[in-house]
């Protein structure tokens, strides 16, 4: 049986007054793999938010993991983001702070207190990233793929039902967007679920899956090609 994670009926996105996208309906279930595209200022970002509860959903039905996003209240928020792993194009990793430091801090903000578990959960991530011996550097200290691993293992904290990465690749090189859609891979086929926007098609035809596009104020599936 397959398990729903994100469900839009009918659903409207707005800025301001300006309707962004109309009449969306989608669906994603435990272990899909979606791409998100479209044109800039089609919607996608303004979607992804609606998704982390930065927009507010005003038209439609929205579901989110456990969370209504039409009865979503700002002290829901922070609880509905532990469900999700949010990667942002430019990294957001605190400067100021070693790659170990940047992860403790999220864990204790959410509630984790045991020193022994802690450092047990940032080898864990770091390991599913394959950055395991740089806990220790800071972030200026890496490269920018690498920085986006740290964020990927950021995201994988908490073990969050829905990744949501909002143009991961889109401060990398061709190869370093290769390398981190590897390990974005590698989390999907070890069961998470993931949505990503991304102007990259080279990414798209290189590994295929199931691709939603902005268009139009309209959201719709697209069938890839196959050469
Ligand atoms: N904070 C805002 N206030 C008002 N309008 C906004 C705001 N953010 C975006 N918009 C408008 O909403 C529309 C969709 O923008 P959005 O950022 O969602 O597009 P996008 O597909 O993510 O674009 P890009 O690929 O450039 O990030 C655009 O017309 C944009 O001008």
């Amino acid at each position: 049986m397959s398990e729903t994670i994100l469900q839009l009926k009918n659903a409207s996105i707005y800025q301001g007054d300006n309707m962004v996208l109309s009449d969306v309906n989608i669906e994603m279930n435990k272990g899909d793999f979606v791409y998100l595209i479209g044109k800039t200022g089609s919607g996608k970002s303004s979607f992804m938010k609606t998704l982390y509860g930065d927009l507010q959903l005003t038209e439609g039905e929205g579901h989110i993991v456990d969370y209504d996003l039409r009865t979503l209240k700002e002290n829901d928020i922070p609880f509905l983001r532990r469900k999700l792993g949010i990667v942002f194009q430019d990294f957001k990793l605190l400067p100021d702070r070693t790659i170990n430091s940047n992860l403790e801090f999220v864990l204790k903000a959410t509630g984790w207190k045991d020193k022994t578990k802690i450092s047990e959960r940032i080898d864990a991530v770091l390991d599913k990233v394959a950055m395991k011996t740089k806990g220790f550097k800071f972030p200026h200290e890496l490269s920018g793929g690498e920085q986006q691993r740290i964020a990927i293992a950021r995201a994988l904290l908490n073990e969050p039902e829905l990744i949501l990465a909002d143009e991961p690749t889109g401060n990398l090189d061709p190869q370093t967007s290769i390398e981190v859609m590897e390990v974005l891979r590698d989390i999907n086929n070890n069961g998470n679920t993931i949505l990503m926007a991304t102007h990259d098609y080279a990414l798209l035809l290189k590994y295929p899956s199931k691709t939603l596009k902005c268009d139009e104020n309209k959201v719709f599936e697209v069938v890839q090609r196959k050469n």
